[in-house]
């Protein structure tokens, strides 16, 4: 699924006006007509309502919303924000409309708000993505009152006070149940700062026309949902051998972190990899081959930590390195040689903390490497960021850079390539905010890169399984309980709901 801006879902309203064609009356229609539909199927037309209406088109949803409600035999009050001037064109349409259905209407002025009953579900139809500056004196005091009403809240579109396509950190902002909105994500759904006001996000098909997509490929963020994963990922036929599926080498662990490295090598062989070699230190030998019978090992000549590069460094198609290394000085001298290698790399974890420290590193990147950074690490390596709309456009202008791929981990982990406009990932689940699920994502990002997956898509197929397998991992698991070792556990389900529905 496409995740767009304001602008372009302007453009694209616009669009289906003018082509398909439909009046802007009708598509607010259309819009409204899907809300309702969802408040009914949501079994919830015995509640009563309160919507609160701007004057803008999004004021206009709502006013047809009461409308159909109302018609549907819900107690219906609309509150109005009265600022003087006149509404849009189809809100003046729909405030007409609402006047025959006898639908009470308050016009919210600066001397007090009308109180809420208790248990009416607020319907916030205040700004939609007209919003064009933070919200201010009687409007703020509106919100938070509307906040503070112990009223469950549906926003239309997009909670009032939240922008589309920049931070909205420290304004006051509606603070949702659900958000109802039309037909593809917008850029601020994705973005962990808004969780608190999003709550959950509804997608409504409103029909809008499909030849503007087409035309305009490669503008939009991608949310990679399933059937964008079916369309990368490789099937298996049954004259594959693992001679097919490539050699990794993972450089990972030291005393007291070998946890790390036994998890990656796991994660990677679980992810399909044919062959795997795991470099470690000498205290980390038989906890590796006897946690891991799967994986060879090549052992370090430090008892503690990694301090050089295997012999024979030719067999291995890619590699991984990051998980549980550690930063002890002979480990951090030996990346530069690393880089050196110019395999296909996976760079995670302690091993980005080291090219933080020494950013000219950065410049010898080996091409389409993939970094996996928290913000933390990201800020690290990339400077602070204000807030997650900068973090992720520096990543767009990073992996442009350096020529590779970061995989800014997060809520909706955000991946930037050069000459891709980005993907947004949309599984996991707050169970994964555990040490170790990391480790887990190198470990399968790292397999699927040696199964000649392009770096993008390891990335993109990767995050994705990961999250997935977590989310399979909760039917027998709290947010609580859920280890990293679970993911790793689950893997097979995830990659089987890619595979079993997969169109031939
Ligand atoms: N056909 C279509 O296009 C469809 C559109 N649809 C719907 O339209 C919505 C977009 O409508 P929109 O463009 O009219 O903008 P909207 O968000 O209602 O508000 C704009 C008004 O708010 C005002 N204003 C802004 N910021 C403010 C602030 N901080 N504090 C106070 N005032 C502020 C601004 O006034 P001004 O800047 O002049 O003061 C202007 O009057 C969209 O979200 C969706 O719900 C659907 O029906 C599908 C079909
Ligand atoms: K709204």
């Amino acid at each position: 699924m496409q995740i767009l801006s304001a602008e372009q879902i302007r453009e694209w309203d616009a669009y289906t006006i003018a082509h398909e064609p439909v009046a802007s009356v009708d598509l607010m229609e259309r819009a409204a007509e899907a809300c309702a539909e969802w408040i009914e199927k949501k079994g919830w037309l015995h509640f009563d309502y309160s919507v609160y209406c701007g004057k803008g088109n999004n004021g206009g949803d709502g006013l047809a919303i009461a409308r159909m409600l109302s018609q549907r035999g819900c107690k219906i009050t609309v509150h109005i924000l009265e600022f003087g001037h006149k509404g849009t064109d189809d809100f003046q349409v729909n405030l007409e409309r609402l006047h025959e259905c006898n639908v009470p209407i308050v016009f919210i002025q600066d001397n007090g708000f009308h109180p809420t009953p208790k248990g009416n579900i607020i319907i916030d139809a205040l700004f939609g993505s007209g919003l064009n500056r933070p919200l201010e004196g009687i409007v703020a005091d509106l919100v938070d009152f509307m906040n503070n009403s112990g009223n469950k809240i549906v926003s239309i579109d997009i909670p009032s006070g939240l922008f589309t396509d920049k931070s909205s950190k420290g304004n006051t902002v509606v603070k949702a149940a659900h958000t109802l909105s039309f037909q593809v994500y917008k850029t601020a759904f994705v973005m962990a700062e808004n969780g608190q006001y999003t709550g959950q996000i509804e997608i409504l098909d409103i029909g809008l026309h499909k030849d503007y997509l087409e035309q305009h490929k490669g503008a939009f963020f991608q949310m990679t949902d399933e059937t964008f994963i079916r369309s990368i990922y490789k099937k298996r036929t049954s004259f594959s051998h693992k001679g097919n599926f490539g050699h990794a080498l993972l450089m990972a662990g030291s005393y007291g972190k070998m946890g790390a490295a036994v998890m990656a090598a796991k994660a990677c062989l679980r992810s399909g990899v044919g062959l795997l070699t795991v470099h470690l230190p000498k205290c980390g030998v038989d906890i590796m081959q006897t946690s891991t019978h799967e994986a060879m090992v090549s052992i370090d000549k430090d008892e503690h930590c990694i301090i050089s590069i295997p012999d024979d460094i030719s067999k291995y198609n890619v590699i991984g390195v990051g998980p549980g290394i550690g930063l002890e000085n002979e480990t951090k001298s030996l990346l530069p040689a690393i880089l050196q290698l110019k395999k296909p790399l996976v760079i995670d974890a302690d091993a980005l903390n080291i090219i933080a420290e020494n950013k000219a590193l950065l410049q010898q990147l080996p091409a389409q490497t993939i970094l996996t950074p928290h913000p933390k690490e990201f800020d690290r390596l990339f400077g602070e960021s204000p807030n997650d709309f900068v973090r992720m456009e520096k990543a767009q202008h990073a992996a442009s850079k350096h020529n590779c791929v970061i995989v800014l981990k997060g809520h909706n982990t955000f991946m930037a390539a050069p000459g891709a406009k980005g993907f947004f990932n949309n599984t996991g689940n707050p169970g994964m905010a555990t040490g170790g699920s990391g480790d887990v994502l190198t470990g399968i990002i790292t397999g699927l890169l040696a199964q000649k997956y392009s770096a993008l898509n390891a990335a993109i197929l990767g995050v994705y399984l990961h999250g997935l397998s977590a989310d399979m991992a909760l039917q027998f698991n709290s947010f609580e309980t859920l280890l990293p070792s679970d993911i790793i556990k689950y893997l097979y389900r995830g990659f089987k709901s890619i595979i079993t529905e997969k169109k031939e």
